[in-house]
């Protein structure tokens, strides 16, 4: 059987993620697109060879009889309106982070899909797929080295435009929140936002660096260093500091040269290839979970947490104070 696929925006992501359905994984196929710009869309979906119904409206897509599931990749803002439609047709749906751009609006999804009755709602917090990622947490879970206790992280970019403000929190950051809480089976208690020296390198009136400091219910400390003007590439670093050892993300593979007298190897320079084969894995498993009827990845009460948490922190960024975390307990819908 093979799964009749709609895509609801054809810009960055989504142009990424209908190539690799459409020329890399398997059991799918785009049936049906919607974006806002029709001239964009007709122009890729011809450079690619793909056959797709264009919608002009994405409620309509997602109501369609031919679309069997759906992938929202449009801008954060549309992300509700649609996923609460899917999940009213009762259609599984990938939702790109952010799930919503507030914590109460993914708390509307939360609560329309135990309504609902059923987990349609998967949220594209891609590095629970990574193979680096996978491997942190079976140390951390067999507890090879004991338990954790501190993590240092960076997550760095080489630019970020002059609106990105509290965006490398909510845009970005996201990302940490999710897989971080997911790698320590733990949930956060509390935050603190600091502000070092800034970058001159950056737009005026834009703060960069950052640093997260998040306290977990089990007294993990951890610290994340956001820095999205880097300038040398996209370096994502995560190290763990155990009772008896420390354990670190793998840097991605690079070739190694030695060459006029150096030794080198390449960094990698932005987020569409750093996690290329996160994506696959996370789009394949999601493509035969949902032929299946499951819903296996990172739910929409995973999508509230991290927005919870994405929250507090843009909170501690302004009061310089540390603040706490209050989630919710879990629904046994999501247990
Ligand atoms: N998982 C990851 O690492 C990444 C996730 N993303 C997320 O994916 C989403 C899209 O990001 P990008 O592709 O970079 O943005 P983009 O701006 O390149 O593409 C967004 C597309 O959505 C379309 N659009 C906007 N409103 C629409 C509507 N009402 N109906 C249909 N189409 C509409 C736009 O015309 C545009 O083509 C964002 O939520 C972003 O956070 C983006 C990059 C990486
Ligand atoms: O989700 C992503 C982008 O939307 C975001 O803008 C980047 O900073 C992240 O690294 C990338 O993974």
């Amino acid at each position: 059987m093979t799964l009749k696929l709609g895509v609801i925006g054809i810009g960055a992501i989504g142009k990424d993620h209908i190539k690799r359905i459409h020329h890399k994984l398997s059991r799918a196929s785009i049936v049906a697109v919607s974006d806002v710009n029709r001239e964009q869309t007709d122009a890729f979906l011809s450079q690619e060879c793909i056959s797709a119904m264009y919608f002009e409206n994405g409620i309509d897509l997602i109501q369609s009889k031919d679309v069997d599931a759906i992938l929202v990749t449009s801008w954060g803002p549309t992300h509700e309106e649609f996923v609460l439609a899917a999940v009213e047709a009762g259609k599984f749906v990938f939702c790109e982070k952010p799930l919503a751009v507030t914590a109460e609006g993914c708390r509307q999804i939360v609560d329309a899909e135990i309504k609902a009755g059923k987990r349609l709602v998967q949220v594209g917090f891609m590095r629970r797929f990574d193979r680096g990622y996978r491997q942190l947490r079976n140390v951390i879970s067999e507890q090879e080295m004991g338990l954790p206790l501190i993590l240092n992280c960076a997550h760095r970019a080489p630019a970020a435009p002059g609106f990105f403000g509290d965006m490398a929190i909510s845009d970005s950051l996201v990302h940490e929140f999710d897989v971080l809480r997911w790698l320590l089976q733990d949930d956060y208690v509390s935050a603190q936002v600091i502000q070092p020296r800034g970058t001159r390198l950056c737009d005026e009136g834009l703060q960069d660096p950052h640093v997260i400091l998040l306290r977990t219910r089990d007294g993990i400390l951890i610290n994340i260093e956001s820095f999205v003007n880097c300038q040398y590439g996209y370096d994502i670093q995560c190290n763990i500091i155990c009772e008896s050892g420390t354990v670190s993300l793998p840097e991605p593979s690079s070739l190694q040269r030695r060459h006029n007298a150096r030794l080198s190897t390449e960094i990698i320079v932005d987020w569409q290839e750093r996690f290329v084969d996160a994506f696959d894995v996370e789009l394949q498993e999601w493509i035969d979970a949902t032929l299946a009827g499951e819903m296996n990845g990172p739910s929409a009460w995973d999508g509230y947490v991290v927005a919870v948490t994405a929250d507090v922190c843009l909170k501690a960024k302004h009061s310089g104070a540390i603040e706490a975390i209050d989630i919710p307990e879990k629904p046994t819908f999501y247990q």
